[in-house]
């Protein structure tokens, strides 16, 4: 199929966007598709019709629907785990049961949300407090699934956050609990171990670091830590009293748990209501996921436009730039949405897949990135496809100045992609600057943009919880829907885990110069180095952190 594909890509490869919408006045209409509050524009990209009817053909041929249901149904999609991938079932505001092996688990799903919202209500009005008083401040230790997700939501609903403040911390690197930790009070810090399997090394370190950083500093661990698991043992075993853990079942995948438990420091933040309201947005993209033809319906036209990308055109990478400084971290999320998940090269039958599979994603957001990486996305040797992001208006009127400027500045570098500028034109500009001959000419290829280089645009009317539900929600349906077509299980994540294995094996060796594991050359000489560094210039201490004394357990191994 992919053949067929790069063949028909042949038959355009001389097609230009510039004369595709001089050919077509209806083009950018009939290529921006509405759903729910959010507007997908593709016109900016070489899909025609004939394109998109093979592109949507895809989604048939691979049984696109039947998988879709399986798993809004609970069927054990990840095969490689045995398990049921329903997340959506989090974000179910429907009557209707979901079956997980013949039992409905929805009403878990509402008593959950229940608890959480009581908890946050109690934490946001004082009623739970530290021994010092009500809580001024929420460590969120977690990292991948566990922190992503959170960070970039509490982030970008930052005008609706009434609650306690909210510090997430994710690196095992000691500066980051060191700098999060520093200037908080030990007696009004609610902390929350966030961790599905509560075994993950850096999560368990920061853990116990901020445990003994608040026994020392007059908090009570017992009173003050909360955890949201799916082992419940092991975070009573860490001392988390039983009314303060959140569990989630197996069917929830790491990155796609903020809707649930997981997205409980979200709920701190904003309150229970805002928080609904972004689960109802990711409900609203649902039923239109569920409901909407193939050629209407975004995330699947989301999903064809990366694989026409990276599958037919051979583009390496996609960057993501929102024009919305709220959204600076969906990037990073949906690195890991889409990396993680389908960043494989085995499909479901166990066969190696062949040609690209899941994007390399990247991005910051507008204006900043313009001012870093724009220069090669124009003037580079590699097209890279650009996803904007842009809100109609900002929560802030009276700024509406800075935010028709962005606005400006995000359809400019579209256009900018778009139309290029050609070598008469920059010859003119360069003749203009008074330059002539032969340095003229030299001055106008330096200011040639070749353009013709596709972009899409994701527009909506403002930033709301809602709105951020149905983001995500479009997202992690495209990833999906990539996963089905490539025909690989995007729901495991095997390859994080020989990485882990290896850290957990050099420790020692870091800690005593030898240990159990054979070296290579590299690595020995790199230990080497690094061990004789950090002998020569011991550390004083933290300044301004209290900590007890360490604590004998060790965290266990992930
Ligand atoms: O929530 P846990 O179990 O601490 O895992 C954190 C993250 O680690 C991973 O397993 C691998 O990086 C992610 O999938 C997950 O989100």
């Amino acid at each position: 199929m992919w053949e067929d594909l790069k063949a028909l890509r042949q038959t355009k490869r001389k097609h230009n966007l510039v004369a595709l919408f001089g050919a077509d006045p209806a083009r950018a209409e009939r290529f921006t598709m509405q759903a729910c509050d959010l507007r997908l524009d593709i016109s900016k990209t070489h899909i025609d019709d004939e394109v998109l009817e093979a592109l949507t053909a895809l989604c048939d041929r691979n049984g696109l629907a039947e998988r879709r249901e399986a798993m809004f149904d609970g069927a054990k999609i990840n095969e490689t785990e045995g398990r049921a991938a329903l997340h959506t079932a989090l974000r179910n505001f429907s009557e209707e049961p979901v079956l997980v092996d013949g039992a409905d688990v929805m009403p878990d799903v509402r008593d959950s949300l229940e608890r959480m919202s009581a908890f946050a209500r109690d934490v946001r009005s004082g009623r739970l407090r530290g021994t010092g008083g009500s809580f001024t401040d929420v460590v969120s230790i977690g990292i991948g699934g566990s922190d992503l997700g959170p960070v970039m939501a509490t982030l970008a609903l930052a005008p609706y956050h009434d609650g306690p403040r909210l510090h997430y911390v994710s690196n095992v690197d000691g500066a980051h609990i060191f700098d999060t930790l520093k200037g908080l009070d030990p007696t009004r810090t609610l902390v929350n171990v966030a961790s599905k399997t509560f075994t993950t090394s850096e999560t368990m370190t920061n853990a116990h670091t901020t445990r003994a950083w608040m026994q020392a500093g007059g908090g009570d661990p017992a009173q003050q830590f909360m955890a949201i698991s799916s082992d419940a043992a092991r975070a009573t075993e860490f001392g988390v009293p039983l009314e303060h853990i959140f569990g989630f079942s197996d069917w929830v995948g790491g990155r796609f748990s903020i809707w649930g438990p997981i997205g409980l420091p979200v709920m701190l933040a904003v309150g229970p209501e805002h928080f609904r309201e972004f689960l109802h947005g990711g409900y609203q993209m649902d039923s239109h996921f569920r409901s909407a033809p193939w050629a209407e319906n975004l995330p699947a036209l989301l999903a064809l436009v990366g694989l026409w990308h990276s599958r037919v055109c051979g583009f390496r990478s996609r960057v993501v730039v929102p024009y919305d400084q709220r959204l600076a971290r969906l990037p990073a999320y949906l690195q890991q949405l889409e990396m993680e998940s389908n960043g494989k090269s085995v499909g479901m039958d166990g066969r190696p897949v062949r040609g690209a599979t899941g994007a390399i994603v990247w991005g910051e957001p507008g204006t900043n990135g313009q001012h870093a990486f724009f220069q090669l996305l124009h003037q580079g040797t590699q097209a890279v496809p650009c996803e904007f992001l842009v809100a109609a208006r900002g929560h802030e009127p009276e700024l509406a100045h800075h935010h028709r400027l962005l606005v400006a500045n995000c359809l400019a570098q579209s256009q900018a992609l778009m139309i290029g500028r050609s070598l008469r034109q920059a010859r003119a500009m360069a003749a203009e600057a008074g330059f002539t001959g032969v340095e003229q000419e030299r001055q106008a290829r330096h200011r040639v943009f070749p353009g013709n280089r596709p972009s899409i645009t994701l527009a909506y009317p403002l930033l709301t919880p809602g709105v951020l539900g149905q983001i995500v929600a479009l997202y992690e349906h495209r990833v999906f829907v990539e996963g089905v077509i490539l025909g690989i299980n995007s729901f495991d994540q095997f390859g994080v885990e020989l990485g882990k294995e290896i850290a957990t094996s050099l420790g020692p060796v870091l800690e005593h110069g030898h240990g159990d594991v054979e070296l290579d050359g590299s690595t020995a000489a790199l230990i080497a180095y690094l061990r004789d560094e950090a002998g020569k210039a011991q550390s004083g201490g933290a300044p301004g952190l209290r900590f007890g004394p360490p604590d004998p357990e060790r965290p266990r191994r992930s």
